[in-house]
């Protein structure tokens, strides 16, 4: 596991070869007649083949056999994996989880595609527009079980670390760190203790890291600190065979394989799985006074068509320094036309002194007011404005869409973690009106 190499940087044109075969990528073309080692070339392509150069992605993977050898798919159990967001009525209200319960291994062995829930989402997967996020609940490995995946999503470990084999090489993807597999890319995930993290699926769109405007050429994520997987096979046939799971149209199916659906031996192009580690985040705030919007903590967007509009960024809120001065430094109340559904990785978040912990989350769909709690916005208002290190050891993060997202049914009545008692948070903040003083007055 350990001794696992990267390539750096994002989104770009790579090539990869296992060591054990040297020579295996063709020289100048991408379809011999016979390929090196007589392998099968086939291409994976992740945009319209006539999309602009820009954002035109493919890859070349050069395998043993190609990834059609495979018994007819067939319907299987779909668990708490649902795309369908009219479940239950929607629900207008300010929504808190506590954190996921994983299940026990020694109670029930749970792999990381029995161990799927889907949370919340919006939109519809066969016209590529919309969301959904899921969360991972589990505690054994998935052997010889693999996930095909025709869509995109963005992996967030909050607990156990996960050992994850792609057709493009394995990934060690840690708490701290998220990992993109991208649209169609197989997949299997090894976990090593009770696991728990958080998904983010785009229906239609890539992640993209975010224009910088006048920040400049640097900072946010730095494309270099992204990390892609080096070619590894393996050349291996099980008694029974692989099963491979597709996730297609938001339903589950599964068909056998003989042989390992990880058997690329080379490969190239620049549609590829990436990790990248949170705290290489280069953070940028305000250095002068007021609350800055979190926009300024976007890691990944996936955009729609409208500019500046996204289906989804993914933000975090990092370890940083909080030096603005005569300011309220914690989160603004506010009503946002886009949905936030945050969850937290480590530690404890700015805005909420209480209930929301490592492994939960809390969903404040489009327009739903929300914003720190009494003790948060009491002790913030008299605080003496000095430098301070603000969420130091802790990350925090949030999916941010503009679509007004849905709750499943799990979320809201079959997963027991929902917190009725969120919206008492605020109970507590009172009026602190001085109509009669010419001088505002801070609470008191
Ligand atoms: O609601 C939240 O806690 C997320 C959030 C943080 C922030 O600093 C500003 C706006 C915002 O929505
Ligand atoms: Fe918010």
């Amino acid at each position: 596991m350990c001794g696992l190499c990267y390539i750096p940087g994002f989104g770009n044109e790579c090539a990869s070869e296992d060591p054990r075969c040297p020579g295996a990528l063709p020289e100048g073309q991408n379809n011999p007649q016979v390929c090196p080692y007589n392998l099968y070339a086939e291409q994976l392509s992740g945009s319209a083949f006539t999309c602009p150069r820009s954002t035109n992605k493919r890859s070349w993977l050069y395998r043993i056999l190609p990834s059609v050898c495979h018994k007819p798919f067939e319907s299987i159990d779909q668990g708490h994996v649902t795309h369908n967001w009219d479940e239950v009525d929607p629900d207008p209200n300010q929504l808190r989880w506590k954190p996921f319960e994983i299940p026990k291994a020694s109670q029930k062995k749970v792999d990381f595609v029995s161990g799927l829930h889907t949370l919340c989402g919006a939109g519809d997967i066969r016209s590529n527009n919309g969301l959904a996020i899921h969360i991972f609940l589990c505690n054994t490995s998935m052997g010889n079980r693999v996930v095909h995946w025709a869509l995109s999503f963005l992996l967030v470990p909050q607990k156990g670390k996960l050992l994850i084999y792609t057709e493009f090489g394995k990934m060690l993807v840690q708490p701290n760190e998220i990992c993109v597999i991208q649209r169609g890319m197989r997949f299997s995930i090894d976990v090593f203790e009770e696991t728990r993290g958080y998904i983010l699926e785009v229906y239609g769109v890539h992640f993209e890291l975010p224009d910088l405007g006048p920040i400049g050429a640097n900072g946010l994520a730095n494309p270099r600190d992204f990390l892609i997987p080096v070619a590894w096979y393996e050349d291996r046939q099980v008694p029974g065979g692989y099963t491979v799971i597709n996730k297609y149209q938001g339903k589950l199916f599964a068909a056998k394989q003989n042989v390992s659906p990880f058997n690329v031996v080379a490969w190239h192009g620049n549609y590829t799985p990436y990790k990248y580690n949170l705290e290489n985040f280069m953070v940028i705030n305000s250095v002068a006074f007021d609350h800055a919007d979190p926009s300024i903590f976007t890691v990944l967007t996936a955009k729609s068509v409208r500019p500046g509009v996204a289906v989804a960024d993914f933000v975090i809120f990092p370890p940083r320094w909080g030096v603005a001065d005569k300011t309220f430094r914690p989160p603004y109340y506010h009503r946002n036309c886009m949905s936030e559904f945050m969850g937290l990785i480590k530690g404890h978040y700015e805005a909420k002194q209480g209930e929301f912990l490592p492994g939960g989350g809390s969903l404040h769909s489009s327009m739903t007011p929300h914003g720190p709690d009494a003790d948060c916005f009491e002790k913030a208002s008299k605080a003496k404005l000095a430098p301070e290190r603000i969420a130091d050891g802790t990350m925090a993060f949030m999916f941010e869409s503009s679509l007004s997202m849905a709750v499943t049914k799990w979320g809201l009545k079959s997963s027991s973690c929902l917190d009725e008692n969120y919206y008492k948070c605020w109970e507590p903040l009172k009026s602190h009106f001085t109509p009669d003083s010419r001088k505002p007055a801070g609470p008191n």
